[in-house]
């Protein structure tokens, strides 16, 4: 082989294994792409969770010149720590909470019967509302601030040789090591279905508005009840905090009384912190739409219309809409997003709202 041929091989060979590494690299930006996707607004997570273990009970021996005979003088372990499952009001959503959970072991005895040092707990932070299943039964249901399951009780600390001495038996037993930890897996899952809720009259704009704002991509058409099943899409920021916002079908009159699908539709109401009241600002007296909307609310459940809310001016972009606004400023003391969903005008505006909203909603408005 010539030296321009070994030359060219080289170049050949260097070329396919810088390629080879490029696809793998691309593979792999790939899949952790699709894994990020996978974590829009998670509601649901799998978690194993693995209490620690007992320390060994010490097996020692004290040889005191004094006494007549050396004796065992191992101390028990300390207890391994429980995992505890904890409504934290800080925690808004199950992204932040990881697929297994392993408890801190207790501390081994120690002679000159010495205990070990019991194990703290180790907690799993969730938002309020969270439901714990074990084989999808429901075993606690989470519903006020601190409120705590112990999800898992840390092992029995291993008992000495010296707890095993008694005035009868003198003869030194073996210490015991400690107990496991329990181990068991659970589902969690948030009751709330989004954040934040669009609420409005058939073809006000909701699901318009939910293209504009979020990921979703909800069928948008010029005729009313397009809508027939919620949509949650998710609103992300710069910060990676992710709002969850759901379309909800349009209501019409007497919805309270089922007219329309009314209460299933309410009912999606009713698990979003937020309200996001969507008028449609080309019909007159829009200030009319939103009475309609919160007695609709009202009638199905008492002070439902009261939980933290904004109203979305829609449609801005036509004719007669800036005339409206002003009359509905008149009427409502409220803030007002005026922006269209058609043409993206102030959506930022909203997104920005949205955020304040949902930094700032009390947690327990259920
Ligand atoms: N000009 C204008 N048209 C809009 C705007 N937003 C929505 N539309 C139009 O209004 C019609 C209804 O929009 P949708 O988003 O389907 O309304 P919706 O409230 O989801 O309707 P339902 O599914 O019936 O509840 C569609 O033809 C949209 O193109 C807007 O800001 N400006």
């Amino acid at each position: 082989m010539s030296l321009l041929q070994m030359y060219c091989r080289t170049v050949r060979l260097c070329t396919g294994m810088m390629i080879h590494r490029a696809r793998k690299y691309s593979a792999t930006t790939a899949q952790f792409s699709e894994k990020k996707l996978s974590r829009y607004f998670v509601d649901y997570r799998r978690v194993r969770v693995v209490a620690g273990s007992g320390g060994n009970g010490a097996s020692t021996f004290h040889s005191e010149p004094r006494k007549e005979w050396g004796g065992p003088d191992g101390g028990n372990g300390g207890a391994g720590g429980d995992v505890i499952i904890k409504v934290d009001p800080r925690v808004k959503s199950l992204a932040s909470v990881s697929a297994v959970y392993s408890g801190k072991n207790g501390v081994a005895g120690r002679n000159k019967d010495r205990c070990g040092r019991s194990a703290s707990s180790t907690y799993i932070l969730v938002p309020l509302g969270t439901i714990i299943k074990e084989g999808g039964k429901t075993v606690a249901d989470l519903l006020c601030h601190g409120q705590m399951y112990t999800a898992a009780y840390g092992g029995a600390g291993g008992k000495g040789n010296h707890f095993f001495l008694s005035n009868e038996n003198r003869a030194p037993i073996t210490a015991m090591p400690g107990d496991r930890g329990q181990e068991r897996v659970f589902q969690l899952e948030l009751r709330t279905m989004a954040h934040a809720g669009l609420v409005g009259l058939p073809n006000a704009g909701k699901s318009s508005l939910l293209c504009a704002i979020s990921n979703a991509r909800p069928a948008v058409a010029a005729y009313p009840f397009t809508t027939l099943k919620p949509h949650v899409g998710i609103v992300k920021y710069r910060d990676h905090e992710q709002v969850a916002v759901a379309d909800i079908p349009g209501l019409t009159p007497d919805a309270h009384l089922n007219s329309g699908l009314g209460i299933s539709f309410l009912r999606h109401i009713e698990h979003c912190r937020i309200l996001l009241y969507v008028l449609d600002m080309s019909s007159v007296e829009p200030w009319k739409q939103l009475q309609q909307l919160r007695f609709e609310l009202d009638q199905y459940k008492m002070h439902l219309s009261h939980r933290p809310s904004a109203i979305v001016a829609n449609k801005m972009d036509l004719p007669d809409a800036w005339n409206n606004l002003r009359a509905l400023r008149n009427q409502v003391h409220q803030r007002v997003i005026p922006v269209s969903a058609l043409t993206g005008d102030n959506i930022e505006q909203l997104i920005l709202h949205l955020r304040e909203l949902y930094d700032d909603y009390p947690l327990d408005s259920d």
